[in-house]
């Protein structure tokens, strides 16, 4: 189910905000401008790097302009966020001539388009991989690897990491498994755009996978037999916060910090936070969390009991590495059973929680509080 799930979500990035699929005219007496049109409008699709929404949004705006003139479709409903964001960003064009609009295009693509990038190649370069898993020592590292959108899980993403847990509770080999991020993030949380790819099904299908996905996906954490540790290397938004609670030890730079605005987002907890959070921080501090969005240093996160300890950021990677060598030595069945014994009355409450959360968010994601947060961040109305 979940590979299917997979493969049904997995679009190229310039689809997010449907980037206009356009025809090249040939035209033998077109001007040099409406070449350099058409000569930019392929050189969009032959990005390899996914220019960020925001821009995607401008340069549909300025191709409506271009093709069609000053906005002239009826204003969408709200609940149609992705064409109304598109309506916004055409309509906010205003009156702005053709002959402009098309400058402008060319100019801003030729921005995004340095001479390595139009070259047509669309292999991987090594360590370009969104998730990457090595294994040394008898640890397996899961790393988080989009360092300039601060770590934000795509659907591929929350896949492959389900994969690598599969993979790694199976391997002999690996004693313990360790998530982590590269750069100054630990992970932004669930990547805002995954709700804008959407399907001839619309949002209620989108909701609808997106609940399956996310199901499945906690799921393996909670079944997960061996010792599963958090290297937090910086900040942690929204499901990377919660999952630490199906995590057996968490070990945090002092420059991490722990943030989950579900409310903010017009969403509800999901991760079992609802359930593990209050277990491990009373429900005073967890409502301040889960409900209220109150963001925790790492010191106040290990003070409530999330995090095992903290490091300074200058020794963190040394320590903790040097630590978690020394642990995957120790004998690994005893580790595994023990794991067993603490867990193992506690895993149906949890996949019934996790059920209930997921179920939960379902609804959230179709509803106006959500889908307007969404759009805000998409058009950078608002941040954390
Ligand atoms: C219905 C389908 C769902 C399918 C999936 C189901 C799976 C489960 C879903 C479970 C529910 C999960 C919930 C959550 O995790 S809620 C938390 C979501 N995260 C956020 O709201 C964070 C949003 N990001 C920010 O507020 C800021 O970016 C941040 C404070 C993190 C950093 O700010 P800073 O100013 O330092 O950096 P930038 O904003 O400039 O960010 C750099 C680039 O990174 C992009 N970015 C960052 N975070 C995200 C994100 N979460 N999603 C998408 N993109 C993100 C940001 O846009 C910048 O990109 P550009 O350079 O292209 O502008």
């Amino acid at each position: 189910m979940a590979a299917r799930l997979v493969r049904r979500w997995c679009l190229s990035p310039l689809q997010v905000v449907g980037f206009p699929v356009v025809q090249l005219h040939t035209s033998r007496t077109m001007r040099a401008s409406q070449k350099d049109f058409e000569n930019a409008m392929n050189q969009v699709k032959l990005l390899k790097k996914d220019p960020g929404n925001e821009v995607k949004l401008k340069l549909y705006a300025l191709y409506k302009q271009a093709t069609e003139g000053p906005c002239n479709m009826p204003k969408p409903g709200m609940l149609d966020f992705i064409n109304k964001a598109k309506w916004d960003a055409w309509n906010a064009i205003g009156s702005l001539p053709k002959e402009t609009a098309r400058k402008n295009y060319v100019d801003l693509v030729s921005s995004l388009s340095p001479s390595s990038e139009s070259s047509g190649r669309v292999d991987k370069e090594p360590g370009s991989e969104s998730v990457v898993i090595t294994s040394e020592d008898g640890i397996t590292k899961i790393m988080l690897n989009r360092p300039a959108q601060k770590n934000a899980i795509t659907i591929q993403m929350y896949q492959e990491i389900l994969s690598a847990l599969e993979a790694t509770s199976k391997d002999d080999n690996s004693v313990i498994t360790v998530l982590t991020g590269n750069g100054d993030y630990y992970s932004s949380g669930n990547d805002l755009t995954n709700f804008t790819n959407l399907p001839p099904g619309g949002i209620e299908e989108v909701a609808k996978t997106g609940s399956i996905l996310l199901r499945d996906f906690v799921d393996c954490f909670i079944d997960f037999p061996k010792p599963l540790i958090a290297v937090v290397n910086g900040p942690a938004v929204g499901i990377a916060v919660t999952l630490l609670g199906l995590f057996d030890a968490v070990y945090a730079s002092d420059r991490a910090t722990f943030h989950t605005p579900f409310t903010q987002l017009g969403q509800t907890a999901e991760g079992c936070s609802s359930y593990t959070f209050p277990k491990i921080m009373g429900p005073a501090k967890a409502i301040e969390m889960l409900i209220f969005g109150k963001k925790l240093t790492a010191h106040e996160a290990c003070a409530q009991g999330l995090v095992t300890e903290v490091f300074p950021d200058s020794t963190f990677q040394k320590e903790v590495w040097a630590r978690l060598k020394a642990y995957a030595k120790l004998p690994p069945n005893a580790m595994r059973i023990s794991k067993e014994l603490i867990r193992h009355n506690e895993k149906e409450k949890l996949h019934a929680v996790n059920a209930e959360e997921s179920t939960a968010l379902q609804g959230r994601w179709l509803s106006e509080e959500c889908m307007n947060a969404i759009i805000n961040f998409l058009s950078r109305k608002s941040k954390l």
